[in-house]
């Protein structure tokens, strides 16, 4: 089953492509990692999904429903953990989930919220505020919000940028995790290694074009000059986006 499908969606800011005709679909289940040097879209593509910008042109469905025109019916179905810490600084943990639940209207929001504080190993810290937070306590506490209103599709923007080696293993074990419950994910990453361990597909983004949207095996097989090659997929990345050093 899709959950998300994108068809022909661009973006244009003041004059300029920031995106130009995407169209992919990430299923049921399913992991796609969203790679691009900076500046290639990734950001406002996932803004657009998320349904915090809107695009100039094309269609964002979510489970077959148009998620410009019925933002409402599709809001609880995406969770977007964002690049920056963008929880209330003066909130303890606890008060950070359960405002989040109660916002997002999540049956017996108390007991999600305890549910969610025991499978994050969040209890010894539950009680320190947002701004007291190491790094990898804040994306943990972020994820665990965003999957409050069991969404359907999860958007992690770069999830394990500047963590320790320990809580990135333990943030891509719960992205596993997920996945085998069926939710749809996104990731954007810079790191070659999450993509490769985490991602079903892979999505190669330049100057706002979706270059290729495939698995990474099938894509070092794409770029391969002949069957010999044996490339990384960091390698095949810097084909595809015309930066491979020589
Ligand atoms: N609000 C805006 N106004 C003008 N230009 C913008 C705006 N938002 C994004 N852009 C431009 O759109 C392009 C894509 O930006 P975006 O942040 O989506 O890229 P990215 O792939 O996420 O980059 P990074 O890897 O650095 O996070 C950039 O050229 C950026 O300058």
């Amino acid at each position: 089953m899709q959950i998300l499908s994108l068809n022909e969606v661009s973006k244009k800011i003041q004059q300029k492509d920031i995106l130009k005709n995407i169209s992919f679909a990430v299923n049921e289940g399913e992991i796609l990692g969203l790679l691009g040097p900076n500046g290639a879209g990734k950001t406002t593509l996932m803004q657009i999904i998320s349904g915090l910008m809107l695009p100039s042109s094309g269609k964002v469905r979510i489970l077959g429903t148009d998620a410009v025109q019925y933002r409402q019916k599709v809001k609880n179905l995406i969770g977007f953990v964002m690049q920056d810490n963008n929880m209330e600084r003066e909130f303890t943990v606890k008060e950070a989930l359960l405002s989040y639940a109660k916002l997002y209207k999540v049956k017996e929001a108390k007991f999600a919220v305890e549910k969610m504080i025991e499978r994050f190993g969040m209890r010894k810290w539950q009680n320190r505020r947002i701004d007291r937070l190491s790094g990898g306590m804040a994306r943990k506490a972020m994820i665990a919000r965003a999957l409050l209103a069991e969404p359907k599709l999860l958007l992690l923007d770069e999830p394990s940028v500047g963590l320790d080696p320990d809580v990135r293993l333990d943030i891509w074990r719960e992205i596993e995790k997920l996945r085998c419950q069926g939710i749809g994910i996104i990731i954007t990453t810079h790191y070659m290694e999450e993509a490769e361990r985490l991602c079903d597909r892979i999505a190669i983004l330049k100057e706002g074009k979706l270059m290729a949207v495939d698995t990474a095996v099938n894509l070092k097989h794409i770029m391969a000059k002949d069957n010999s090659e044996d490339l990384t997929l960091e390698k095949v990345f810097l084909r595809f986006i015309g930066r491979e050093a020589f």
